[in-house]
Formats: C-alpha cells, structure tokens, sequence
C-alpha cells in the first residue's frame, strides 16, 4: 500500500519534489551534555537539511538517544548551541512509550488532539496510519498488553499525526517490526522526505541507512567519530541478491566451473559448501549485483547447477566496520583461491556475508 492515495498527508501547495535543501534546518554546534555525571556527548556539530536524513549509528552507550532528545528539546545542552529553523511541527518517537491505561485508539486519538490536528483530518489519519502499519484488532487492545512490535508501531503512528513537513526525530523506528511494516515505515518516510520533511534517526538497518540517509553519523563515545555523506553511499553500488546453488560434477570439474563463474562480471562473493568427502555435490552461496543475477543464474544452469533459492536485494553496508570508522562501502577481505573442505566449512570469494 503507497501511502498518499488520498493525498491527506500532502500540504497544500508544497512541492513534491525539488525541495530546497537548506543546510541551516537544523544545526547543532559544539554541544555537550553531562549525564549522572558523566560526559555523554562530546563536542557534537550536526547539520540537517530541509527534507534531509540524517542517521546516527553507534554502539550501546555512545549517545544517539541522548542527541535524539536534546533535538526534541526534552534535555538542554550544557555546552553550544542548537538553531532550528525548519518550520512546521516537531514530532518524535523515541524509546520508551508509556504504557498508559489508554487503547491505541485513544491515545492516537489524544495525541492527535494535543498536537492540534482537527478531529475530521485527525480521524483520517488514524484510520490510514493504522491500516498501513497493520495494526488491525491492536486499535481496541490497551497499551500496556500490546507487544513490543506493536507499542513500537504505535508509537510511530503518534509521531506522523501532524504530517509531513516539519522534524521528525526516531529512535530505532524499525525496531520490533515485522517486515511488510519495515517496508512501510521506509517508504512513507521517503515520501515524507521528498515532501520536505527533515528526519534524524538512530537506525541500524542497512537497507534504511542505504535508501533514506543524506549523511551518517557514526559516534563514539559521546563524540562523531566520522560524518559520511549521501555521495558516500552512492559508491556502495546496486543492491545485492543471494543465490543459492547446487553444483554437481568431480572435483576437478567443480574447480573449473568456479574458477570461470567466479571471474564473472557481477559476482561479488561465492561460499562452497562440500556436503559429504566423497560426494560430488556442494551447495555455493552466491552474492551478485542486481543487475547481473539473470545472467550469472544463465550461467549456473548452463554449468550443470540448479537454482535452490534467489533472495532479494541485500545491503552492500559493512555495520560492523562502519561503527569503527570505516567508509561505508569498504568491505573486508580479499578474494582467495578455492578450495575444498568438508561440509563443515565453507569456502569464501572475495570477502565474506558476516
Ligand atoms: N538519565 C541518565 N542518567 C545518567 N546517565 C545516562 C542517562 N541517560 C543516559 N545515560 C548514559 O549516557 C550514555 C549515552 O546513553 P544513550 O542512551 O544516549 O546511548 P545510545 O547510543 O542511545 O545507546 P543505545 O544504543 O543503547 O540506545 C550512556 O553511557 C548512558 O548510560
């Protein structure tokens, strides 16, 4: 379901494209705050755009929720200074939903009402939201028995109540998803974005990180450890798609396939599985470029191989090496010369899945 058919959301008027990018939307500099006398952000400067994704990565601890609320205005810095002037509302979902005696109804009905949206447009977008993040039977269920997942998706309705335009602030907005509401959530904000809402969120997903950042923010300790940037992203490449083979022949003949097949334009990465010593099967692992996957699966058919699975569009982000500072798109290892191992190992090309 695209959100937007009824166009609800949509300010009148607004441009759906070709948003004027201000880098002065938000800006933070220099900020510091102390926490149970701890400093827990270091120094931070952050600049956000109009209609601009701003994501922040960092390991437990490093001060994404922290940021996220002195954004949100619900803690003050102790040091610098923060200048918001993207007009329109302020609207966050951070950790932590109160689970107060209300059902989501009611509360999306209250938070709706304090933020000022009029009850016709309010009940409209209820209605919508809900059915997008298929909350079902959950609209009638009280706060405090609804799961992780659906508190999680709850909390994300009252943020957008208001509509796009605007802040809006998420802490980990995927978290306890299931996946057609993941899809959801990163499409209706890709529309939001175009339509010129400006977003910052702590997100570790990097699928999202890969279709919504304009700049990532790694931190450290309290401190941005390194900012990249959307053309950083861009050297990630196309989407990635799995497949998985079983390749048949002796091992002579199983060498030679790979030895051809891994040098194909498009093939990032082969894992061998040998099933048993002696057999003359093993089942290969494959990552290949989008673009490539009809050709190269062409390829496997004609070696002798069939097809036992096709898995879609995998993120090219390294999470791991991006929280210790590495570019985006750089990836561990280097390709290696096959060989054959018993089943309980596997061979690797070019690097590995993690
Ligand atoms: N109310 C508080 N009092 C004292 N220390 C706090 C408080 N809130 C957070 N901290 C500390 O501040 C630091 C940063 O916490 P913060 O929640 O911002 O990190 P985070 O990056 O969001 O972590 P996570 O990924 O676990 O959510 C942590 O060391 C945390 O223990």
């Amino acid at each position: 379901m695209k959100w937007g058919k009824h166009e609800l959301l949509r300010q009148p008027g607004k441009p759906k494209n070709n948003v004027q990018k201000l880098m002065a939307g938000v800006s933070l500099r220099q900020v510091s705050k102390h926490l149970g006398g701890e400093l827990v952000l270091r120094e931070i400067s952050l600049d956000v755009g109009v209609g601009e994704c701003v994501v922040l990565v960092g390991r437990n601890g490093s001060g994404k929720s922290t940021l996220l609320r002195i954004l949100a205005g619900f803690l003050l810095p102790d040091g610098g200074s923060v200048c918001q002037t993207v007009k329109g509302e302020k609207m966050y979902a951070l950790d932590g939903l109160p689970r107060l005696p209300f059902t989501s109804a009611e509360y999306l009905w209250e938070m709706g009402r304090i933020r000022g949206v009029r009850p016709t447009l309010l009940r409209q977008r209820i209605h919508e939201l809900s059915e997008l993040f298929f909350l079902g039977t959950a609209m009638d269920q009280k706060l405090p028995l609804l799961s992780k997942g659906t508190l999680q998706k709850v909390n994300l309705i009252q943020a957008m109540l208001p509509g796009p335009g605007g802040l809006i602030l998420l802490d980990e907005p995927l978290s306890g998803l299931d996946i057609p509401a993941q899809q959801a959530v990163v499409s209706l904000l890709q529309q939001w974005k175009q339509e010129g809402t400006s977003i910052v969120t702590a997100c570790h997903e990097p699928l999202f990180i890969e279709r919504m950042a304009d700049q990532v923010y790694v931190l450290q300790k309290g401190r941005v450890l390194r900012q990249w940037s959307r053309s950083d992203l861009k050297e990630l490449g196309e989407p990635v798609i799995r497949i998985h083979s079983l390749m048949t022949g002796s091992d002579t003949e199983l060498s030679d396939t790979y030895s051809k097949l891994a040098e194909q334009k498009g093939v990032l990465d082969i894992y061998r599985h040998r099933e048993s010593n002696n057999g003359s099967e093993e089942f290969w692992d494959w990552k290949v470029k989008r673009s490539r996957s009809d050709h190269i699966i062409g390829m496997i058919l004609a070696a002798g191989g069939s097809i036992v699975s096709v898995l879609q569009e995998e993120s090219q982000i390294h999470m791991e090496r991006l929280l210790k500072g590495h570019h985006p798109s750089e990836h561990p290892g280097e390709r290696v010369a096959p060989s054959t191992r018993p089943h309980s190992q596997s061979e690797v090309a070019g690097g590995g899945f993690s």
